[in-house]
């Protein structure tokens, strides 16, 4: 966990902090309480984060590869549907508000959604993350950006045709108040008015990965594997 660093902070010599300063940039935000801590001085996670969004629309297969990246990549799997379904079970106070979102197809307020996500990042010991169906809207991205204060070094996008979807999210058999057909035709709506649009943001920013989300499952993860494979050999 990098809360245990903290302590070592004082004892790192100025050069490494030089040295190291625009790397612990990029955790300031996530580290905020903890570097106050530390007596003021900002403490370094070990290393950088890496942070890979996983994208695409409702039955595109997001969950299913990110299993199949964590047991192959070792990365921490952060979805955003289970921080909120797990909210929801535990009678938080924002429980009922966001079972009516899930149930309209909607999207929960990014303050909700990104505080859950920044928790789980916090109290994780990994530096690689997937966050997976996140972020949703524009709002959830700039939201993401200003709290967290980082931003994605991948996006994973998985496209899959409508039919394709509405068909798998049918049969998923999860017990989620969400698979019913009237809620997934809201889904998908708001996925090409609201998703689509940070979806093409990436695209613009080259940080886009398109996969073609149909096949069976392992086909699917062969246009996934090269991908952080590239990354794994630059280190
Ligand atoms: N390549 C695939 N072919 C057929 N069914 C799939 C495939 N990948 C996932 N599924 C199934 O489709 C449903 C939705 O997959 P899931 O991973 O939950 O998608 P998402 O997280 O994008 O909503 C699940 O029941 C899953 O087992
Ligand atoms: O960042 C998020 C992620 C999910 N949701 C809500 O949770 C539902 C289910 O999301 P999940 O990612 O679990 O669905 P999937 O795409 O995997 O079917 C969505 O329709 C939204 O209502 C949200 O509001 N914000
Ligand atoms: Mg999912």
């Amino acid at each position: 966990m990098w809360r245990r660093v903290a302590s070592l902070s004082s004892s790192i010599s100025s050069s490494f902090l030089a040295q190291t300063a625009s790397r612990l940039n990029t955790w300031e935000s996530l580290t905020t309480g903890i570097a106050q801590q530390a007596k003021g001085v900002i403490a370094p996670k070990e290393k950088t984060p890496f942070i890979t969004f996983v994208l695409g629309g409702p039955g595109s297969g997001k969950g299913t590869q990110c299993i199949k990246i964590v047991e192959t990549f070792g990365f921490a799997h952060l979805s955003a549907g289970d921080l909120l379904r797990r909210e929801i079970a535990s009678k938080s106070a924002d429980g009922a508000m966001i079972l009516n979102t899930i149930k309209e197809g909607k999207i929960v307020p990014s303050q909700v959604t990104v505080k859950l996500i920044q928790k789980e990042m916090e109290l994780s010991d990994n530096h690689k993350f997937l966050i997976d169906g996140f972020p949703r809207t524009e709002e959830n991205r700039v939201s993401f950006e200003q709290i967290i204060g980082v931003e994605p070094n991948v996006v994973l996008f998985f496209d899959c045709p409508e039919e394709e979807m509405v068909k798998r999210v049918l049969n998923r058999n999860e017990g989620r108040v969400d698979d019913n057909l009237e809620t997934i035709k809201k889904r998908l709506t708001v996925f090409q008015a609201l998703s689509l649009p940070v979806i093409n943001y990436y695209s613009e920013k080259g940080k886009l990965y398109t996969i073609k989300a149909i096949g069976t499952e392992d086909e699917i993860f062969e246009q996934v594997r090269p991908i952080f494979a590239a990354f794994e050999t630059v280190g």
